[in-house]
């Protein structure tokens, strides 16, 4: 099962924290608390009554911080991400804690200016230096998601999803589809294993993707099944190219004891004719090429 993450800004979510998470937080809680029980009783007060749209709007701004360090402690993030918005959400908070207070009680100048000024500057650039770390984290991870979608992941060549895609958006009508089978490869996995096919698997993906160049496509289906694209519909040229398929096969040989061997099926595409229809006439030609010998290709009728 694929594990997901979600994102929610739940008070409940405290016990499913890291002990990290949870000591930040309650040290934030900690000192807010500490210090404006101590800011109250210590400095003399203002009256407040000339003060509500100060301290509405600081008041208004902390709330927002701890909400935004509150989410930060309940998010996924990479480590220089979270440390770095972590770090600068925590002095911002401390800042703007001691900008409320200013609205309350006439604090030292130590407090209302270098202390608050000092915290808050530090703590909006940690902050921004982590949120432009939480960017680059999530660009990597779309990147990889990106990379995943349309890559095998045994042989590290294209999959059928890009395959299908790649040959939709063609340009170059007619083309040629190709579709190559291992030939009894089932027999190969009984006989030396599954991580022995899995190589062969890997070999022949890798060597065959190479001889695929320029605008040629050559992507692992599924199974032992892979699907060549080529942009042409010279069928002498693609007959040769095939057979060169079944020659490098040749060259793979399986744990010293037989030689590999492919049957390929070929169909070039007719006039506006759908790429699933091709599909099915390569098949259909692939069928009749493991059922006249194996080792061997065959050009579907148009
Ligand atoms: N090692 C390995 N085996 C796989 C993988 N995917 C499919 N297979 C195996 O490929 C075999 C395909 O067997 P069949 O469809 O009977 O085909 P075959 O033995 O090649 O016979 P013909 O195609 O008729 O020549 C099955 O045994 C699958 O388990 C894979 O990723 N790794």
């Amino acid at each position: 099962m694929i594990e997901t993450v979600k994102l929610t800004v739940k008070l409940s979510n405290f016990y499913k924290m890291s002990w990290v998470n949870k000591a930040v937080s309650l040290a934030l809680l900690f000192y807010m608390i500490i210090f404006t029980v101590y800011a109250l009783n210590t400095f003399p007060p203002l009256n407040i009554e000339n003060n509500v749209y100060g301290f509405t709007t600081d008041f208004s701004n902390l709330i927002v911080l701890i909400f935004l360090f509150w989410m930060v402690q309940c998010s996924e993030l990479s480590r220089q991400a979270y440390v770095f918005s972590t770090l600068g959400l925590l002095l911002w908070t401390m800042g703007t804690t001691a900008d409320v207070l200013d609205e309350l009680v006439v604090q030292p100048f130590w407090v209302s200016v270098y202390f608050e000024d000092l915290c808050r500057t530090s703590g909006m650039l940690f902050t921004s230096y982590g949120l432009f770390k939480t960017m680059r984290f999530v660009q990597s991870i779309h990147n990889r998601l990106a990379c995943e979608l349309i890559i095998d992941d045994l042989t590290k060549v294209h999959n059928r999803r890009y395959f299908y895609r790649h040959v939709r958006s063609a340009e170059v009508t007619p083309y040629v589809i190709l579709i190559i089978d291992i030939d009894h490869f089932k027999s190969i996995n009984d006989e030396f294993g599954h991580d022995v096919g899995d190589m062969i698997l890997q070999q022949l993906a890798t060597t065959y993707n190479n001889a695929f160049e320029g605008s040629a496509q050559f992507a692992r289906l599924g199974g032992e099944e892979f699907g060549g694209y080529l942009p042409t519909s010279k069928m002498l040229q693609v007959s040769d190219f095939c057979q060169h398929l079944i020659d490098l096969a040749h060259s793979i040989n399986v744990k010293n004891v037989r030689h590999l061997t492919v049957s390929i099926g070929v169909a070039k595409q007719t006039p506006n004719e759908p790429l699933d229809k091709v599909m099915k006439r390569a098949d259909q030609a692939l069928y009749v090429a493991k059922q006249t010998g194996r080792d061997r290709f065959e050009i579907a009728s148009n």
